[in-house]
């Protein structure tokens, strides 16, 4: 088990945001945090990065809690990569993804400088932004900053990458092409992935497995079939999608109603009276 983490609680003050959270994540897996707002996620997150430390339980990564690892080591095998984490102006894109060299650098340098070139080449290529490699961060779009801040936490090589809500911004083409490349990442390096999720059918094509949180506690926890589920959604978001099974993949994805939405005047041939509820 690469990941354990049992019964953890976060108390900001004398609220209580996370309750005795417990699950595990095997090596090489992506696992999708998903929840209402509130819910908890990103603050679980923090205390898995360890950028926050937890009230009571404990997270052990290979069999060693998470406090027992000296920060610089620690950067060496997790990256995160979380909403506007890039340098603020007047770097390039080739110099913000080498930047992620820094946790293996001394204050010589100490890395070969041909070897870290071909590793910027392949992420810049890898990651479609050869065209861009010269250009100023700050004249980049949205879509294509997010795709220098994976290729930046592709640079650092590590074990575990966690994810805060990685396609928010992103147009439909954006995000396909930012999960894409971090499925074939975790594919072809066995790479362990923790991601916050808010797209629900994102999550049920790209995680191997699904935590649902719900009031700072884990509702359910298993496959997306397991999870994506129009009972439990309901439950937990308040409304209740259609979930159907993707007619390609079989996984399973959600369709939204909505109350005002059966009071439009459609047209009598696309109505259809009751939808048939795959579970
Ligand atoms: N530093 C803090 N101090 C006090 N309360 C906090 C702090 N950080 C988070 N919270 C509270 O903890 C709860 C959970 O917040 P968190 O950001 O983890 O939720 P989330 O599920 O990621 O939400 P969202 O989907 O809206 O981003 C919220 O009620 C929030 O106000």
């Amino acid at each position: 088990m690469f990941i354990e983490v049992d019964m953890l609680c976060k108390r900001f003050d004398n609220q209580s945001v996370l309750e005795e959270i417990s699950f595990s994540v095997n090596r090489g897996e992506c696992l999708g945090i998903i929840g209402p707002n509130g819910s908890g996620k990103s603050t679980l997150l923090k205390l898995l990065s360890g950028v926050e430390s937890a009230t009571a339980g404990k997270i052990e990564v290979n069999g060693k809690q998470i406090e027992q690892y000296p920060r610089k080591d620690l950067a060496k095998w997790l990256a995160v990569l979380q909403q506007e984490s890039l340098p603020p102006i007047g770097f390039t894109v080739r110099e913000v993804i080498e930047m992620g060299r820094f946790p293996f650098q001394n204050w010589l340098g100490g890395e070969e400088e041909a070897d870290i070139e071909r590793l910027i080449d392949s992420i810049l290529d890898k990651m479609g932004l050869n065209d861009l490699s010269d250009r100023h961060l700050e004249n980049l779009s949205g879509g294509e900053r997010q795709r220098v801040a994976l290729g930046k936490t592709m640079a650092q090589q590590p074990k575990l990458l966690m994810l805060d809500e990685p396609t928010t911004y992103l147009d439909i083409g954006h995000q396909i092409l930012l999960m894409d490349r971090i499925r074939e990442w975790q594919l072809e390096d066995d790479l362990t992935v923790i991601s916050v999720l808010h797209d629900l059918n994102i999550a049920a094509l790209y995680c191997d497995s699904l935590l649902l949180l719900h009031n700072g506690r884990v509702v359910a926890a298993g496959s997306p079939e397991d999870i994506i589920r129009t009972d439990l959604i309901e439950e937990v978001y308040g409304t209740a999608p259609i979930v159907m099974n993707h007619p390609v993949y079989g996984l399973p994805q959600i369709i939204l109603q909505g109350e005002s939405i059966a009071q439009r005047t459609i047209p009598a041939q696309r109505k259809v009276e009751k939808m048939e509820i795959v579970q």
